[in-house]
């Protein structure tokens, strides 16, 4: 199969005098976090941007990406001077977290980024398969491609990461401290790799803490900062010579990067001053600056010298070329099988991609699905066969009212609170994916729906089935319907309200809202106080509560005007509510209608669905 070889845009980032403000709280003046840097990240060249902790490095990243824009003044661009920049349709972030789905092995998850991202009309399935294989192979993943996600270690998730973003071969690939939580081994293995990928002409950048001197001669560019000052930019290799040029000497035994972070760390003295203005010079990157700092500084001690002349001829392009043409190469073989014009798919597409993925999601997650069914049947019987026989009996008809409001607050609760919880779970995929252009979060949001819904119908049917029956509730088919239509509403409602107090909330909060906020949803329902007893006052604020709605919704049809008298038993001397009008009038719903009890419910349900989105997009984009 030969599909037409796919060349990588050549990118350059370009960057001035970027300003980066903050506000802290209880402070009045603004933070400078960073204060008018510039410099040039270039194609084909993997960039690292170094420094101390709080200096200002992921900063810088969230405004090259696009992630920040509050608060950021300066010129950015991108390729061409004047070009418009848009860096977030030509870049891919790769997190400091690798958020993958558990649930799913690798060639799934690569399957299913590629059906995010490459559109069917320009690439077959087959074709598909062979890139996920070559990118596999090239990122060394083919070995545990058919293991899940959950099982990975640290380097393998890292590279998978790595992958997924490969699929449309995005010019430019920032990463955040890609080497963080992994060890020697497979942080050499991953930067390598991203050495590699930058000699294919993309931009490549990250952030990186400390890396080992092994690692720091891998990076092309190198690009510290202080104290949100530009310290260093430049080559690798120029590092020793550029801080010599300053009057720091090296120590012996001491690693470039080493040096340069203790410098910056302030162990030698406060410097930044000095090198913020050394480094605008950007004589450093050139390997040509070599030779003249080898001509500066020709009087410089012996040792010194020496060591500045092994750093900078390691660093002669012959050498780099010598390494890396064998796998400049391979990749470029490899690659050769990228796809010519490559198409997004239509969000249409996205959204069956992201249903099929849902539902695989929700059948191997046995505790959403199977210990949710099992618990409702479960949770039906035996609150069924506490009720016994209250939809009957008039001497038990109270307890047959509450039966209908715990009904609700049992669909309630166990619909809402894990809702609450998952979006908060959920928000760092979320985040990676809408930002790396995979689908729109409309798209996302509309999957959710469509793939819960059905959940919640049936989790909700088949608890009802249970108590309605158990109870002995009006046999006829209209009245259960009825009444399972109300608390699908309320479960479906119950979902809405979880999302939106997760997304306006941390979990903590989240939870402790909603148990608050679902008190007081049953004590306004109107059946603990009775809505004649409240308040005039506060009689209005029970319009907020949804259980109120369902409660009458149901109540009046249970015991609808013109039902048959309950059954008294034998043993018992009165039964006041054997009329079924006598429980409305005592509940103040000889009034209440099922209709428009129901159009409230439905109310407030899209109120809630609707207002998840705008919350959720408000997170995506605070966070
Ligand atoms: N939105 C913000 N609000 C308040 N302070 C902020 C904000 N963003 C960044 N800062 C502050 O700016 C400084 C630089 O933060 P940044 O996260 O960029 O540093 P960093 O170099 O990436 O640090 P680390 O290596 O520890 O991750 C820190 O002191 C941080 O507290």
């Amino acid at each position: 199969m030969e599909i037409d070889g796919d060349e990588i845009q050549q990118i350059n980032i370009n960057f001035e005098n970027i300003y980066y403000t903050v506000s802290v709280p209880k402070q009045k003046e603004k933070k400078n976090v960073l204060k008018g840097i510039s410099g040039c990240f270039k194609s084909g060249e993997l960039t690292a941007i170094m420094g101390p902790s709080g200096a200002g490095k992921s900063s810088l990243l969230n405004i090259l990406t696009g992630f920040t824009k509050q608060g950021v003044k300066g010129v950015l661009e991108m390729g061409e001077k004047n070009t418009r920049y848009d860096g977030q349709k030509s870049c891919s972030y790769i997190l400091q977290e690798d958020h993958l789905y558990p649930f799913f092995t690798v060639n799934e998850t690569m399957t299913i980024a590629t059906n995010l991202k490459i559109s069917d009309r320009c690439m077959s399935h087959d074709e598909k398969q062979l890139l996920i294989d070559q990118i596999l192979e090239t990122l060394h993943l083919t070995y545990v491609k058919d293991t899940r996600c959950g099982s990975l270690s640290g380097g393998q998730k890292k590279r998978l990461s790595i992958a997924l973003e490969l699929i449309d071969n995005p010019p430019i690939l920032f990463l955040d401290e890609p080497t963080t939580g992994l060890d020697s081994s497979s942080s050499t293995h991953t930067i390598r790799l991203l050495h590699n990928l930058a000699r294919e002409g993309r931009t490549i950048v990250c952030t990186i803490h400390q890396p080992s001197a092994s690692i720091y001669e891998m990076f092309d560019h190198v690009y510290a900062l202080a104290e949100g000052h530009c310290v260093y930019q430049g080559s690798n290799a120029n590092t020793i010579p550029y801080l010599a040029s300053l009057g720091l000497q090296c120590p012996q035994y001491h690693s470039a990067p080493d040096y340069l972070l203790e410098v910056t760390n302030g162990e030698y003295g406060n410097f930044t001053y000095q090198l913020a203005k050394a480094a605008i010079n950007d004589q450093w990157r050139s390997s040509t600056t070599s030779v003249y700092i080898r001509e500066e500084y020709e009087n410089s001690l012996d040792r010194d010298r020496d060591r500045i002349d092994d750093r900078i001829s390691n660093d002669t392009d012959e050498k780099r070329i010598s390494v890396y043409t064998k796998t400049s190469d391979e990749m470029s073989a490899k690659f050769s099988l990228k796809g010519g014009e490559r198409t997004t798919p239509s969000e249409w597409t996205r959204l069956w991609v992201l249903i099929a993925r849902c539902n695989v999601l929700l059948f191997r997650d046995w505790t959403v699905t199977n210990l949710k069914f099992l618990l409702h049947i479960l949770c039906g019987i035996l609150i069924g066969l506490l009720f016994g026989d209250s939809g009957v009996n008039a001497d038990k008809s109270i307890s047959n009212v509450g039966f209908l409001l715990i009904n609700g607050v049992y669909l309630w609760y166990t619909t809402m609170m894990p809702s609450v919880l998952r979006f908060p779970a959920e928000i760092s995929i979320l985040k990676k994916e809408v930002f790396n252009n995979w689908y729109k979060l409309r798209t996302y949001y509309l999957a959710t729906l469509i793939t819960s819904t059905p959940l919640h119908v049936l989790n909700t049917s088949i608890y009802i089935c249970a108590v309605y029956f158990l109870t002995e509730q009006p046999p006829d088919s209209t009245t259960f319907f009825k009444v399972l239509f109300v608390y699908i509403l309320v479960t479906i409602a119950a979902d809405g309200f979880g999302i939106l107090l997760g997304t306006l909330n941390n979990p903590v909060n989240g939870t402790f809202f909603a148990a608050v906020l679902s008190c007081f949803m049953i004590v306004l329902s109107g059946f603990l106080v009775l809505f004649k007893h409240m308040p005039k006052m506060l009689q209005f604020i029970s319009d907020t509560s949804i259980l109120k709605y369902s409660l009458e919704a149901c109540v009046v049809t249970v015991y609808e005007i013109d039902r048959k008298d309950l059954q008294c038993p034998e043993d018992v001397l009165y039964c006041h509510y054997r009329k079924p009008e006598t429980i409305l009038k005592e509940l103040g719903m000889e009034n209440g209608d099922y209709v428009s009890n129901v159009i409230k419910l439905i109310a407030q349900l899209l109120f809630f669905k609707s207002m998840c989105y705008f919350t959720l997009r408000r997170r995506l984009l605070k966070s």
